[in-house]
């Protein structure tokens, strides 16, 4: 069997009373832009704050390129928050130089075509940007790494319908085809276009992984509409 790039093993997580995982396994081959899709509390921060090695489980292994998720798989992930971790003193020059001094694979040229695809300026201040403008920005900071594995927190929650068209262009364009991409959101028909697999989350639980091509096929439906069938409340 092909080895996977990021592989859940029986992972949970509690915390205190609440648990947020439940006895989550799944496997993400290389080179796949995978959905990650549940509604607000279902888990998706958790499991990702876990794969780049943030968040530490309660039960369970977690490997990344057949690595235990640690300091050497820190070094082949890049993780983007769905809070900025940059500073509101910085400008985006300042900040585009901190990722560069952190992250050896940071590439300098890729951060600077991504930055003018996004109409954003180095000189910006980061506190005068808006919600959307500092989605780009972070994101710009994640895909600007040469990494093995991205992970993308709900990356365009921000961003105007308009703009959210150019965004994922820009996520597609600037990715490297050997990497895997996770992306969490609710925002599926949105960003359903641009999804190789998805997998459904629900109460900490997974509930359903499968190819894009396979749910259109299979049950006849968009990603979307099986969504929502899936979370109708
Ligand atoms: N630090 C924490 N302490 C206690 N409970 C937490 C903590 N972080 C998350 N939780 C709980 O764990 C569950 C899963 O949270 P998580 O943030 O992973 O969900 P999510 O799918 O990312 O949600 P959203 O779409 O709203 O961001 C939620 O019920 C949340 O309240």
């Amino acid at each position: 069997m092909e080895q996977s790039l990021l592989q859940f093993q029986g992972i949970s997580k509690s915390y205190s009373s609440k648990k947020a995982l439940r006895d989550v396994t799944f496997g993400i081959g290389a080179g796949k832009i995978v959905g990650l899709l549940g509604t607000n509390g279902s888990g998706k921060t958790t499991l990702m704050k876990i794969a780049a090695g943030l968040n530490h489980p309660s039960e369970g292994s977690v490997t990344v390129a057949g690595l235990p998720v640690g300091l050497n798989t820190k070094s082949i992930v890049s993780f983007m928050p769905d809070r900025p971790l940059t500073e509101s003193w910085m400008k985006v020059k300042d900040a585009i130089g901190f990722y560069q001094d952190f992250y050896q694979d940071f590439d300098g040229n890729k951060a600077k075509r991504m930055l003018d695809f996004m109409n954003l300026s180095i000189n910006d201040r980061i506190s005068s940007l808006s919600k959307g403008m500092n989605e780009r920005l972070q994101l710009t900071l994640a895909l600007s790494r040469n990494a093995k594995l991205y992970l993308l927190d709900e990356p365009i929650g921000g961003v105007d319908p308009v703009a959210r068209t150019k965004i994922l262009d820009a996520i597609v364009e600037f990715y490297s085809e050997d990497s895997s991409l996770v992306i969490s959101t609710h925002l599926v028909r949105d960003i359903e276009r641009i999804f190789d697999e998805v997998i459904f989350i629900q109460n900490g639980e997974i509930v359903l992984q499968d190819e894009v091509e396979n749910i259109r096929i299979k049950h006849g439906k968009s990603v979307d509409d099986m969504f929502k069938e899936v979370f109708a409340e």
